[in-house]
């Protein structure tokens, strides 16, 4: 595996009307690495995620996964990829037994295998005891881990996740911190969004930094790091402002 890339971005870009969001980025993700990637509200990470993984058609340019491209050869870069969107939508009239099972079987898997998979995914992300509730009726938190549980179901060789630690609660954040390393140890790859530094520098290896949807900076999360804290990289590729006591002097 050494040597290959998992996900491969080449030129790719997207408008919302005259409003660029993704300005034509090139982004090599290496397989097993643990990918961070992380940037300001509206730099353009979910745009990009979601053009990688088939959700969203780019204006130009390609993503490969595991060489197979994305729009191109959409079966075989969906079979390697599972994936958990941004405001992710699910079929809420399912418990959640069912829609793993229903995810299981759009996937061309065995139903014995589905359960056995789903059985194991639903008691080692806490939904055990909510297996036969409504989607519905589920919690911020145990609708984000329910998504995440369809997106491992298949056991894909690359899991793209849109801010899988929002709204999700300390132990269950543990839990999957845990189930994420041993995936990356095992030789899958992540590739996560999050806002939250300190996630991204306990859990990744590699890091792109995303400002006005460009790449302001990438690699192995120690060489872009160099001798600073990544938020104070953040900081200052954003360029975040410094304490302003000026501010809203109406709210004192
Ligand atoms: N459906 C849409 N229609 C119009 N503009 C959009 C749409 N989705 C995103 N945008 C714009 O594209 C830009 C990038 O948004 P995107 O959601 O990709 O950013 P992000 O980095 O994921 O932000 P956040 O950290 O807040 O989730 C923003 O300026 C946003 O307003």
């Amino acid at each position: 595996m050494a040597g290959t890339n998992a996900l491969e971005i080449e030129g790719l870009a997207k408008s919302y009307g005259q409003q660029p969001a993704v300005r034509s980025i090139t982004l090599d993700v290496p397989a097993g690495s643990f990918f961070g990637l992380v940037g300001p509200n509206g730099a353009g990470k979910t745009t990009t995620l979601a053009m990688c993984t088939g959700l969203l058609r780019p204006d130009i340019g390609q993503a490969r996964v595991f060489g197979h491209d994305t729009w191109r050869d959409p079966v075989a870069a969906k079979s390697l990829t599972g994936v958990l969107p941004d405001g992710l939508t699910l079929i809420d009239r399912l418990t959640g037994a069912e829609l793993l099972r229903f995810q299981g079987l759009l996937r061309g898997m065995d139903p014995a295998v589905v359960d056995e998979r789903a059985i194991e995914l639903l008691e080692v992300l806490g939904l055990a005891d909510a297996r036969d509730k409504l989607i519905a009726d589920y919690s911020a938190g145990m609708t984000k881990k329910i998504g995440l549980a369809a997106a491992m179901l298949h056991a894909p060789r690359l899991l793209v996740l849109d801010e899988p630690f929002e709204a999700v609660d300390p132990v269950s954040s543990a839990t999957i911190r845990r189930i994420l390393l041993r995936y990356v140890a095992g030789g899958g790859t992540v590739i996560l969004s999050s806002h939250v530094m300190a996630t991204v520098e306990q859990l990744c290896s590699h890091v792109a930094i995303m400002v006005h949807g460009s790449i302001a900076a990438r690699g192995p999360i120690d060489e872009v790091r160099g001798t600073e804290t990544l938020e104070d990289v953040f900081v200052r590729l954003v360029g975040g402002r410094s304490d302003d006591e000026g501010e809203l002097q109406w709210l004192r």
